[in-house]
């Protein structure tokens, strides 16, 4: 078990998006800008769906990781706080999956 939470990386992400750019990925993907660290994040996504269809424990675990990680970078550059993501999905908990897609077909 582990403390560490999804706040914590995300103050991470905050602190070293100001880095120096050489000495910091989250600085370099910041600098580059939203569409680079975007398809960063595609590309992680993709490696963890791979894990996943592999049922490969290490790997998924791994490649989750780096998906969250650059989620955060991507919520950063966009300007979207974790509290942000973490108040949609508490605005869901009322209904269930199912039944949102279905109010969604009229
Ligand atoms: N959690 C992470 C984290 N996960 C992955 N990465 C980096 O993301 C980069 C891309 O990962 P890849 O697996 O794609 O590796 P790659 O060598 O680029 O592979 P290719 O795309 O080239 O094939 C690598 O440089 C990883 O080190 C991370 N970089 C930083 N963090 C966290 O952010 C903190 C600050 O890091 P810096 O900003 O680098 O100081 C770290 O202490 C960690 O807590």
């Amino acid at each position: 078990m582990t403390d560490f939470t999804l706040a914590d990386l995300e103050r991470i992400v905050e602190a070293r998006a100001a880095a120096d750019p050489s000495e910091s990925w989250t600085a370099k993907l910041v600098a580059a800008g939203q569409p680079r660290a975007a398809k960063k994040l595609g590309e992680e996504a993709v490696e963890t769906v791979i894990a996943a269809i592999e049922n490969d424990r290490a790997a998924l675990t791994g490649e989750a990781a780096d998906l969250l990680y650059h989620l955060m970078v991507v919520l950063k550059i966009g300007g979207i706080r974790l509290q942000d993501v973490l108040g949609e999905l508490e605005r869901r908990t009322g209904q269930s999956g199912i039944a949102e897609k279905a109010s969604r077909k009229s």
